[in-house]
């Protein structure tokens, strides 16, 4: 079952005279129960896309379309005021850097009582930092953790704080914006152990997790999607997309990365030739085209068709790719 769809995302920012434009009719489906993993490139929107799906959009973005489906409620994703009632609550962003997202002169307890506050204006102090307490326990924090200042605590202690007051209200859906970048191994392992117990204790429905790492993903999403120069241009179960990428630069970087599969192991690591376009000025065709080594004349200049694959037993798989849409008479063009 479909938990969030978000559809035609586009958004740009303005920087001077000049536009950067960073999503290009972005879609995405969450289903309930599940982990969609996003990875890409530095810079190919990841973050601007949580910003957005997170209704938490910076100021300098402009999103000129797209809409979000959740819960029986269609967001307008252009109309800032629309969002505020399904904020925290209905929708949770999980950022990237603790520290910014932490409060430094706020005990940890006040500020937990503030976001609980802000869903129920009658809960009692007592009653939030019982919750609180719990879920500080689930990431094996100790409750003195609530009587403490964010420099008290090392860099791993303050993520799990993030983690744990990002998900106090039990959003139906969690964006993850890169959590686990700054992280040890271990601190690491417990966010994502965390995160895949909130899905499967049904306290958080589903989760979008945004990182560079497929690796990371590889172990953690239900499913994968690809994003380049700010379009999805691949979305897969998590198993089919890194045993068989379809789209040129999927597989592109998969061969970039040591992925923890049978097959995989002492294969060698090829980079991907050539650099990520310019956005200032809106591409027509395949943003990959100038990188591809099976790009044809019409990739530079025609958007390639969205191709939904049905298969049997794994789910959908889509791609956008000219050569994929000639040769395959057996896809669909959405
Ligand atoms: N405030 C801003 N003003 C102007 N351009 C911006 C701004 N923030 C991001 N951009 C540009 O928008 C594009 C997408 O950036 P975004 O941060 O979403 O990518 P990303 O995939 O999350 O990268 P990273 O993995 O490095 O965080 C980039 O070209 C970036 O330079």
């Amino acid at each position: 079952m479909t938990l969030a769809s978000l559809t035609g995302l586009t958004a740009h920012y303005a920087a001077g005279d000049a536009e950067f434009h960073a999503l290009d009719d972005v879609g995405l489906d969450v289903r309930s129960g599940q982990i969609l993993g996003v990875v890409g490139e530095s810079g190919c929107g990841k973050s601007t896309m949580a910003s957005v799906l997170s209704l938490n959009p910076g100021p300098s973005l402009r999103v000129t379309s797209g809409t979000l489906a959740i819960g029986g409620n269609d967001v307008d994703l252009t109309d800032p005021a629309s969002h505020r009632p399904l904020r925290g609550g209905t929708v949770a962003l999980l950022p990237q850097g603790a520290l910014n997202a932490l409060n430094p002169t706020r005990r940890v307890g006040a500020m937990a009582h503030d976001i609980l506050a802000a869903g129920d204006r009658r809960i009692k102090r007592s009653e939030s930092l019982r919750r609180t307490a719990a879920r500080l326990e689930a990431l094996e924090l100790p409750p003195r953790v609530l009587r403490a200042y964010p420099h008290q605590l090392s860099g791993g202690m303050r993520q799990r704080v993030v983690t744990a007051l990002a998900t106090l209200r039990n959003p139906r859906l969690l964006v993850a914006d890169e959590p686990s970048s700054a992280l040890d191994v271990s601190s690491q392992r417990l966010l994502v152990d965390l995160l895949r117990r909130l899905v499967a204790d049904g306290l958080v429905e589903g989760i979008v997790f945004i990182t560079h790492d497929v690796a990371l993903l590889s172990e953690l999403a239900d499913r994968i999607a690809v994003m380049y120069a700010g379009r999805v241009v691949e979305e897969a179960p998590a198993r089919d997309l890194v045993a068989s990428p379809r789209h040129p630069y999927s597989q592109a970087l998969l061969a970039s990365v040591l992925v923890p599969e049978a097959g995989t192991r002492g294969r060698r690591l090829a980079g991907i030739p050539g650099s990520p376009p310019d956005l200032r000025a809106p591409i027509a065709g395949c943003p990959f085209a100038p990188r591809c080594e099976h790009a044809m004349d019409k990739c530079a200049v025609e958007r390639p068709p969205r191709l939904v694959h049905v298969s049997p037993g794994t789910g959908s798989r889509d791609d956008s790719c000219w050569r994929t849409a000639e040769t395959e008479e057996a896809a669909h063009v959405g």
